[in-house]
């Protein structure tokens, strides 16, 4: 929704967008003139996701080690067995992903449920990254495997 020449950009130090423009090299705050805002607005609502998530490490995870075990020695395949059990538990409305995340998961992020805060593209591992933005808000992934572990993923917003 920007005029053309303009691009979005990130920026590190206030954590929020700029603008760009490319031939007079010129970088403001606001939207410059010309701006579509519904475009704009849009646009930026599908770049970024909130989500929670509970990882189950094993000794291949390039990490083996938590806050809850250390070493982790446990097989993939039993750390797939054990995230099935948890998923069970889930989808049967037994418990959320979060009451689960707390003390299961060997992601720092249990100490928040296993809260990720917001994240754009480019800041997850691919596969990680690739479920979590094909969830609509509120739903629950399928096991996703990363190079920490497996993973389940609620997207939260
Ligand atoms: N918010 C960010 N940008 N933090 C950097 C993310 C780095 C990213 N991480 C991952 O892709 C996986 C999926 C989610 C968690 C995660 C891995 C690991 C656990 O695995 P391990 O690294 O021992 O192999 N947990 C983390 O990173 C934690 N900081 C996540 C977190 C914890 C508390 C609050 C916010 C975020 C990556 N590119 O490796």
């Amino acid at each position: 929704g920007l005029p053309s020449g303009w691009t979005i950009k990130k920026s590190r130090s206030r954590n929020r967008n700029y603008y760009f423009n490319e031939s007079t090299k010129e970088s403001v705050w606001e939207p410059p003139v010309g701006t579509n805002i519904q475009k704009l607005e849009a646009f930026e609502a599908q770049s970024k996701v909130k989500a929670s998530h509970l990882l189950i490490k094993h000794r291949d995870s390039r990490r083996p080690a938590s806050w809850r075990e250390d070493p982790i020695t446990r097989s993939k395949e039993d750390a797939i067995e054990i995230l099935k059990s948890h998923q069970k538990r889930i989808l049967n409305g037994e418990q959320t992903l979060s009451e689960i995340a707390s003390t299961e998961s060997d992601c720092s992020s249990a100490k928040r449920k296993g809260d990720l805060g917001w994240f754009e593209r480019g800041q997850m591992q691919p596969s990680f990254e690739q479920a979590t933005f094909a969830l609509k808000v509120g739903e629950l992934s399928d096991i996703v495997e990363t190079d920490s572990g497996v993973h389940l993923i609620e997207r939260t917003g």
